[in-house]
């Protein structure tokens, strides 16, 4: 099946300024490009969540990417990261369903901020490969299988820096899974973003894992304010 990338872009930028940050010039490349330019290889297909208002922008930015891109509206815009994964999620599971090969809710996806343009293809292969029950063992996984002790593969794959901060935007999901539990959390009025990976057997990919797969340490590195953003369009000038 497919693997799909689903970058999040539906945020208003309110840190940056003015501007909406997924399509402001990063060294030369509009940064939601950078984004989904580092994670093509490791994906086939690519959603793109955000608000209408935003489609043109993003679509223009998008021009000549190699994989087939669909875009996923927010139906309601302003309702936080987690509808817009849910957003993305329900039009990765649909678009898998098209090809009517498989249960569109077992596409694998790779959700990721559009603010993260330091993106390590590496370690988004390795977060697929786990999902698919084909990476490191368990021994030493900080956590291992959450919720029952059934073996399965789990729902969910999220690097966990420092064995600490759960980066769920920057994760591996079971398409239907994940936009399930989004929306129980949403209808609770749990818009943390943290909060539908625990109805989820997940994994976590901890800090010896990272070290091992040699990620890059700036994969993590969300960018927020002008300076930030600043600061990174000087590393890539230089890379
Ligand atoms: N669809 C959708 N995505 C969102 C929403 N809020 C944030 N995001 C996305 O979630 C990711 C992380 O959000 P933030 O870093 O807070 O980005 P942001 O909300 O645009 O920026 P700030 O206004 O400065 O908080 C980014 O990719 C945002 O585009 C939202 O209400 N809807
Ligand atoms: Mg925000």
């Amino acid at each position: 099946m497919s693997r799909y990338a689903v970058v999040v872009a539906g945020g208003r930028s309110t840190r940056f300024g003015d501007r909406d940050k997924a399509v402001a010039d990063l060294a030369g490349t509009p940064m939601i490009r950078r984004v989904a330019d580092r994670v093509a290889d490791a994906t086939d297909r690519l959603v793109v969540n955000c608000r209408s208002d935003q489609r043109e922008a993003i679509e223009d930015a998008m021009a000549g990417y190699p994989n087939p891109v669909r875009y996923a509206e927010d139906p309601e815009p302003d309702e936080g990261p987690t509808a817009g994964i849910r957003t993305g999620l329900r039009a990765a599971e649909a678009w898998a369903d098209d090809d009517g090969t498989a249960d569109g809710r077992d596409a694998a996806a790779f959700v990721v901020a559009c603010d993260m343009p330091f993106v390590d293809p590496a370690l988004v292969a390795a977060l697929f490969d786990r999902l698919d029950g084909d990476g490191e063992g368990d021994a030493g996984d900080d956590e291992g299988d959450q919720g029952d002790d059934g073996g399965d593969s789990p729902d969910a794959v999220v690097p966990r820096v420092d064995d600490e901060w759960f980066q769920t935007t920057h994760a591996v999901y079971r398409a239907g899974a994940m936009a399930d539990a989004c929306d129980d959390a949403l209808a609770r009025g749990d818009r943390k973003v943290i909060a539908p990976l625990f109805e989820l057997e997940y994994e976590t990919v901890g800090a010896d894992d990272l070290a091992a797969l040699g990620v890059d340490d700036r994969s993590f590195e969300n960018l927020n304010t002008r300076e930030e953003f600043e600061a990174a369009a000087e590393a890539f000038a230089r890379r």
